[in-house]
Formats: C-alpha cells, structure tokens, sequence
C-alpha cells in the first residue's frame, strides 16, 4: 500500500547545549536543526530530525545546506513520486549526490510514519530484537583534567557503560595516563575527529598501552588507505566515522583492512535504510558495529536507540539520556538511561510524542509543503 504524502512541515528550532561539546574542531554550543513532520492526511504524523551544525567542521553539510537539498530537491521528489515502502526512498534520491544529513532527515521521518500505519514500533519495523540497550557517553574536550576526571565519575555515577573521550596530538598521552590511573579498568574509547596523520604513528602507537576499546577516526575525514597502514603498525582496533559515507565506502574499507569496528549514524550514511544494510554487511563479515551520535534532540535519538536494537550492534553507542544534552527535551516522555540501559520504546513509531509546548518554544520558524 501507497504511503500517502500530504504535507510535510520543516520546523527550525534552535536549542542551547546543557554543556558545550568541544572536539579537535571545536566547540558546539548551540543547535539549529530541523524536525521534519510528514502528515499522510489520515491522521498519521511521521517526524525526522536534521543534524548538521551550523559549521561544516565534522562533515561538509550545514543546517543551511540540509535546508536548502530538503525544500529545492529532496521534498520535490518525495511529494512527486509513489512510495510503498521506506527504503524506496534512498533510492529515489541517488539522483542527488551526497548531502546524506538532509536525506536522512527526510528519510527518517518516512520511517516513522511507515511504523505508525503499520501499528508496530520504528525497532520492529526496522528489524529489531532487543529490548533494551546499552547508552555510552561521549565526553567533550574539558579545560583540565581535573574537570575531565569530574566528568567521568558523573557518567559512572549514571552508570554508563563505556566512555569516549576526544583527543587531539597534545592531548592524548598525558591525558589518558591520568585517567588510567584513576580508572584502570573502565572500558574508554578514544574519537581524534580526524587530527592526526601517518607521521604521528609513533604517537598513536604509544595509545596501545592504555587499553582501549578502539580509537575512532584518527586520520584524515576522507582517508581509508592510511588508515590502513595505521591499522597493520597498531594493537588498538580503528573504528572509521567519518570517512563511510555509504554502504561502498564500508565494503572499501574492510576490504583494505583500514578498520575494525565502524561507527554507523544514520545521518552520516543518508538514512536507517542504509545504516541497516552497513550493519547487515558488517555482521556477515564479523566488523563490529555501534551507533554514533549527532548531539541529537530527541527524535534523531529516539531513531538512534531503534536502530541499535539490531542484532549487531555489540557496543554501547554514543546514546545518553536527554539530560546529558538538553535541560529540555522536545519529546515525551524524555530518553532515560538507567544503570547504562535504555529501554527500547515499544509504542508506534518512534515510540515517543512530540513535546508540541516545547516545540513551540525552541521554534524560529516553519515552512509547509503541501501534496
Ligand atoms: O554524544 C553524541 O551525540 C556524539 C558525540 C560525538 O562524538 C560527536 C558529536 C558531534 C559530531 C561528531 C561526533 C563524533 O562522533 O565524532
Ligand atoms: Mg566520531
């Protein structure tokens, strides 16, 4: 059966971070984003989230560009064409290149909507199987350690069940060796964003002492071959973020040894269809999966906690509660880790309803496309 398409609203909201994020970039203290809302006109809303920032540091897309792909390009086709199912979308919109955030957030949104016609939760229409799943915290740059070590013992207060810290050259050896101290056995996981190349191998190396669970995206954003030739010198499993982009760009890459775990966003890969697809490719090759994160408000992260109840995703991903982000969340109820566990919604769709007062509040504007 036709998934009716009679409107789809772009909301821009603008939400202020609880704390500022601070990676090898730069800092994120404010969010524009868009939630997407697609109304089939039989009394179904499907919702999606944008998230590029509004500086293209971590991928080239901004909040202006996903703004721009969705209303000029990517609605136009969604409104002009018959779809039966969601993943028909992805390929609806292989005729536009790259510009996979703006993709997604649409893409999302008719996910949503699919699982809600269809009366089963996003996980289930996804293929999900576990009932709950494991939140990791990612934390941001600090200015001392001694801030840092006071992060860390409030996300083991909160029981997550790993850690990501952010290093840059400079500030990765000495850093780690502190927390190591304190913390000799906590599973922590490093993320460099890109900052260093091949001529810091002996620096990288030296990472392998502290034990960790991997190290994500060390090399350039766009790199798989030196990440290759880091991977053959190095104990510590790489994990790629930025440079898979696509279900090719994951085959690439474990085809030439450049990583051993990938981080999947739907958002980074152009939507859930994909990100499913990477992950089944992933189990059938024995690559370790988990999902990332996008400092998301609560639709991107309620998307998130339904895809990591696929089967393969075997690591704690960058998914903390609400709270960890915002003072407010624009969903309800909000997303709740508990002893490092998150419940998998099993309520249509996202599983959550839109907090419609809160909307209200972070919104700047609205534009409606009509069928
Ligand atoms: O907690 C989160 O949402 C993810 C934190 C994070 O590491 C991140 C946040 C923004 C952009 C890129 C990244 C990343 O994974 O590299
Ligand atoms: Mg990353």
């Amino acid at each position: 059966m036709t998934i009716p398409i009679q409107q789809i609203t772009l909301h821009h909201l603008s939400m202020g971070l609880k704390q500022p994020f601070t990676t090898s970039f730069g800092t994120v203290e404010n969010k524009d984003f868009y939630i997407i809302e697609i109304d089939d006109g039989q009394g179904n809303r499907g919702f999606g989230e944008s998230v590029a920032f509004t500086a293209p540091w971590y991928t080239e897309e901004t909040f202006t560009t996903t703004g721009h792909m969705m209303r000029d390009f990517l609605i136009p086709i969604l409104l002009n064409n018959s779809i039966k199912h969601p993943d028909e979308v992805s390929r609806l919109f292989t005729t536009i290149k790259r510009n996979n955030m703006a993709k997604s957030a649409l893409e999302g949104a008719v996910w949503d909507l699919y699982a809600k016609r269809g009366g089963v939760s996003l996980a289930e229409a996804l293929g999900g199987t576990k009932s709950k799943i494991e939140a990791g915290i990612a934390i941001g740059m600090q200015s001392s350690i001694a801030e840092l070590l006071h992060k860390i013992a409030l996300s083991q207060e909160n029981g997550y069940k790993r850690v990501k810290l952010k290093i840059k050259p400079g500030k990765d050896i000495d850093v780690l060796k502190e927390v190591r101290h304190h913390y000799p056995d906590l599973p922590i996981m490093v993320d460099a964003n890109s900052a260093y190349t091949l001529e810091d191998i002996a620096r990288l190396k030296e990472l392998d002492a502290f034990q960790l669970l991997m190290m994500e995206q060390p090399l350039a954003h766009d790199d798989i071959v030196d990440h290759a030739k880091l991977q053959a010198e190095i104990d510590t499993p790489i994990c790629l973020d930025e440079s898979i982009h696509s279900l090719e760009d994951a085959q690439k890459a474990i085809e030439l040894g450049s990583c051993r775990v990938i981080n999947i966003k739907p958002s980074r890969v152009g939507g859930l269809t994909v990100a499913k697809q990477i992950h089944d490719y992933c189990v059938e090759k024995g690559i370790a999966v988990w999902c990332g994160g996008m400092l998301e408000a609560g639709v991107g992260r309620a998307q998130n906690i339904a895809l990591s109840s696929l089967e393969g995703f075997r690591f704690p991903g960058d998914n903390a509660g609400s709270d960890n982000y915002w003072k407010k969340d624009i969903i309800l109820p909000k997303v709740v880790a508990q002893n490092g566990l998150i419940t998998v919604p099993t309520d249509h769709g996202i599983g959550h309803t839109i907090d419609f007062k809160a909307l209200a509040q972070f919104k700047v504007d609205e534009e409606t496309f009509i069928q």
